[in-house]
């Protein structure tokens, strides 16, 4: 079975669940106490799409103002960008867009965009209404799910859609997206934790 690499970075504000997504895919594990990521992290997860095997290589960056210059670093070369903000923070969705625009300006050309709207739990507190964030994932083509990391809503499906965007063809996604043969099947691997 062909393994392929995917280089997976996730962007957005402080505070909006981006280690917490991270954990629950990694690991389906959630630490309401989880602290502010420093730089960034590493997580790797291999997951059977079809006949490949899909090795997520996933950057989770820092969303503290602070460490906003680092954020190149982790999106260059990757097949795919989650962009998370919290539904109950509008000012989150506003720092959505201006990564989708600097994206658009200095990342990959053919990089994956899925938007994730994350703490659906917490719809009580809603501020960013659906089908607005819908509307605009649409108008920019990018994979759109509201997601909870801490009640495992919509997480595996978040990566699953990556799959399903990523061109068949090898070699497609140049260096953010390797296919070899594999004699064995993987299962899952990690090299650091949030
Ligand atoms: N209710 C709820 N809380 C969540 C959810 N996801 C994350 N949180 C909480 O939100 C807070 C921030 O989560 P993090 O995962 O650290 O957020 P982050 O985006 O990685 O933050 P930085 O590392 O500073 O960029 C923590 O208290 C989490 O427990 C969710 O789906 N629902």
């Amino acid at each position: 079975m062909a393994l392929r690499e995917l280089k997976v970075c996730l962007l957005g504000d402080t505070g909006v669940g981006k280690s917490s997504i991270v954990c629950r895919f990694v690991e389906d594990n959630f630490d309401p106490n989880i602290n502010p990521t420093i730089g960034a992290s590493f997580m790797t997860k291999t997951v059977q799409y079809q006949n490949e095997l899909h090795k997520f290589l996933i950057w989770d960056t820092a969303g503290q103002e602070r460490f906003r210059a680092l954020a190149p670093m982790y999106y260059r070369g990757s097949a795919a960008a989650i962009i998370v903000y919290d539904i109950t923070k509008e000012e989150t969705f506003q720092t959505l867009k201006n990564w989708v625009k600097e994206l658009r300006q200095h990342g990959p050309p053919e990089i994956v965009v899925a938007i994730a709207g994350n703490k659906c739990d917490l719809s009580d507190a809603r501020e960013v209404p659906e089908k607005d964030a819908k509307d605009y994932a649409d108008s920019i083509h990018a994979i759109f799910v509201e997601t909870s990391a801490k009640n495992a809503i919509n997480i595996d499906e978040v990566f699953t859609e990556i799959s399903k965007r990523i061109p068949v063809v090898d070699g497609a996604g140049g260096s953010s997206a390797r296919s070899f043969k594999l004699g064995r099947q993987t299962s899952e691997s990690r090299r650091t934790c949030c």
